[in-house]
């Protein structure tokens, strides 16, 4: 009998049940944190939707090899075109939370965005896979000082890159959150602030909490930024202007994204957005994208759409409940496998050359791409 490879527990079988499993592991209010967004979650919805309007044009005994997934970003080399997202509270998820993502990244040959907001300090995370390629992220919110010290921080822990979240000013309205009342314990978030005197908890992330938001403005990052020789990446971009905006203040990629549905409700389909911020930026900068991925195929549609890479959050999470390390290892796996399956199918030698011309509009309409 021919077995299909790399058959693990029913509970981590595929990506859809790894999933199931991790919510059936959370009690409901972290499982309410986990998967909900805000408003009335139509931006959520939207972001999943928009994968299923588009198809696969397939082209059949193309004569190629196995498709090549490795690709790179800012100099950094990666097995495939994925990295996992900034997903703060991750001991909500698993007592190792992103040191174990860190392990399972290095495993897999990609980097991981390490969250500010993280359960373990951004040194304890680096110490726990010193190998692993790592992106620090930042919020541009909180006291100049403490910001500058952070980059100090990310420099000395040998970040390769900075993600600044600009589309987080304050926290998104979800009604999820306010229907449990859940509040979440500085234990989760605090890694990075120690009750040392230092910085206080409350002056850095108060206002994701208290909406007593003073909103940065470009020309400020720009000149905080300045004390970096990091190249730093723009997360949170859902329009052509944001984007040149975010280019002309230095940014040397820009991360489409619209927080998977959590920030602002009524935002287009990360996807959508995906197509205009690619034209915008032209191939003069990289694109990262996220919000709503899924399963591989989605990976494949967002390349060839317009991302260099596609960064996934719920689904590491969800990884990451079901079995700490292993759990994030076998999602990445489940998802380089069925990247190179569908590329495969599809008729394409790898993963650089994607472009609208693999996708059909499968709803009818004829979008100009
Ligand atoms: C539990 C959770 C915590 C998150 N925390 C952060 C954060 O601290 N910083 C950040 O930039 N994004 C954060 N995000 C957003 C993710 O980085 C990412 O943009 C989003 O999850 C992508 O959508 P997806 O979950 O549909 O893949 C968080 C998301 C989740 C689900
Ligand atoms: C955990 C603090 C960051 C919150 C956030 O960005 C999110 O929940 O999406």
């Amino acid at each position: 009998m021919v077995a299909f490879k790399s058959v693990s527990t029913p509970e981590m079988s595929t990506l859809s049940q790894i999933r199931l499993t991790a919510l059936s592991r959370l009690a409901p209010e972290v499982a309410d944190f986990l998967e909900g967004g805000a408003g009335d979650e139509g931006t959520l919805t939207a972001n999943r939707a928009a994968f299923s309007r588009w198809g696969f044009r397939q082209r059949v005994m193309s004569g190629l090899d196995v498709p090549d997934l490795s690709t790179s970003l800012l100099g950094t080399d990666l097995a495939m075109p994925v990295l996992t997202s900034p997903f703060g509270a991750d001991g909500l998820f698993h007592p190792d939370g992103q040191k174990a993502v860190a392990r399972a990244a290095l495993a897999a040959g990609i980097a991981l965005v390490v969250p500010e907001a993280g359960t373990h300090s951004l040194e304890d995370v680096v110490q726990a896979a010193p190998k692993a390629a790592r992106i620090a992220q930042l919020h541009p919110m909180g006291p100049e000082q403490n910001f500058l010290r952070m980059l100090r921080r990310i420099e000395d822990a040998g970040c390769q890159a900075i993600c600044l979240t600009v589309d987080c000013p304050t926290g998104g309205w979800r009604e999820r959150v306010l229907r449990n009342a859940f509040d979440l314990d500085a234990r989760f978030v605090g890694g990075n602030y120690p009750d040392d005197g230092q910085t206080r908890l409350i002056e850095v992330f108060g206002q994701l909490f208290e909406r007593s938001a003073v909103v940065w403005s470009w020309e400020r990052l720009a000149s905080l930024m300045a004390h970096t020789h990091l190249p730093w990446i723009a997360k949170g971009i859902m329009t052509a202007d944001d984007a040149l905006a975010a280019e002309a203040a230095g940014a040397a990629a820009v991360y489409v994204s619209n927080h998977g549905g959590r920030q602002l409700d009524g935002v287009p389909a990360a996807l959508d957005a995906l197509v205009e911020v690619a034209r915008a930026v032209d191939g003069r900068l990289p694109v990262l994208f996220d919000s709503g991925v899924r399963r591989g195929a989605d990976v494949v549609k967002a390349l060839a759409l317009g991302a260099d890479v596609v960064v996934i959050g719920r689904l590491a999470a969800y990884g990451l409940t079901a079995g700490g390390q292993a759990g994030v290892e076998r999602v990445l796996s489940l998802l380089h496998d069925e990247i190179r399956t569908v590329l495969t199918l599809l008729g394409h030698g790898g993963v650089r050359d994607l472009g609208p011309g693999a996708l059909v509009r499968l709803d009818g309409t004829d979008t100009p791409m």
